[in-house]
């Protein structure tokens, strides 16, 4: 589904990623762990089209998709949810979310049902139900966050980049964020998920990969990362 094969990316001439591999099969939940700087955020990027990649390709249902636009990459079935609270102030929850919808459409005709994927959001985020007719801007950080998310949800994706959809949120938001996760799991939403939560992200995925600066040193099914001595010390610690 997507394939991400020996990519290179930066910013300007620092390169901060160097051959990263990974693969997320249709269906499955993949995490990207590793340290504050290692580079998760670049490869989200990256994969969207919000950077361009150096070297490398990205392949998104057989096709590559590197050094497209991120409009196009998103036409064609690629949903990102950023770091951070990426929402339209001014625009009420709604509006944000028909935006999130609106790469599907060709001219005024969207492909598929764009109605029942907003209840459909709706039913996944009762908090935004309750706010739809608020100005996004006037949500909590942690509403803005799953706006952003649910915004993502709209595309109706193939494919989901979730990056860090827990930060900044309290425990009993973080553990509802994780909750629409293995909803969406459910729903058979395939993803790639960075979180500061690697044990939780590592409970929810099938698959993980650790990043350590620019470069995978390890990955595997999540449940044995979750086990290995190494990935425990480093990252499934204290605050983790
Ligand atoms: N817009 C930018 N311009 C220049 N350098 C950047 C930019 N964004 C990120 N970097 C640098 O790229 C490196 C990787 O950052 P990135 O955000 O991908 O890491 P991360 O693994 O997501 O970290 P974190 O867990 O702290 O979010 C860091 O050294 C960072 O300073």
């Amino acid at each position: 589904m997507l394939e991400i094969k020996n990519l290179s990316a930066g910013y300007g001439k620092v390169q901060v990623l160097h051959g990263v591999s990974i693969e997320v099969p249709k269906g499955r939940v993949v995490t990207l762990i590793g340290s504050n700087g290692a580079g998760k955020t670049t490869t989200m990027r990256a994969v969207s089209g919000m950077i361009a990649p150096t070297a490398g390709e990205i392949i998104l249902n057989g096709k590559r998709i590197d050094g497209m636009e991120s409009y196009d990459i998103a036409r064609r079935g690629l949903a990102h949810s950023p770091e951070g609270r990426r929402v339209f102030a001014t625009m009420t929850v709604t509006d944000n979310l028909h935006l999130g919808a609106f790469p599907r459409y060709t001219g005024s005709r969207p492909k598929g049902d764009v109605a029942a994927d907003l209840e459909r959001a709706f039913a996944l985020f009762p908090r935004l139900k309750e706010r739809r007719e608020q100005l996004a801007g006037t949500l909590s950080g942690g509403e803005q966050q799953m706006l952003a998310m649910a915004r993502a949800t709209m595309l109706n994706p193939d494919v989901m980049l979730l990056d860090e959809p827990s930060m900044g949120l309290a425990p009993i938001l973080v553990a509802e964020v994780f909750r629409i996760i293995e909803r969406l799991k459910e729903q058979g939403v395939t993803m790639l998920l960075v979180e500061q939560f690697a044990a939780a992200a590592l409970g929810v995925a099938d698959y993980g990969y650790v990043l350590e600066n620019g470069r995978i040193s390890l990955h595997g099914p999540a449940e044995k990362l979750r086990n290995d001595p190494a990935v425990k010390a480093a990252y499934l610690g204290g605050g983790h």
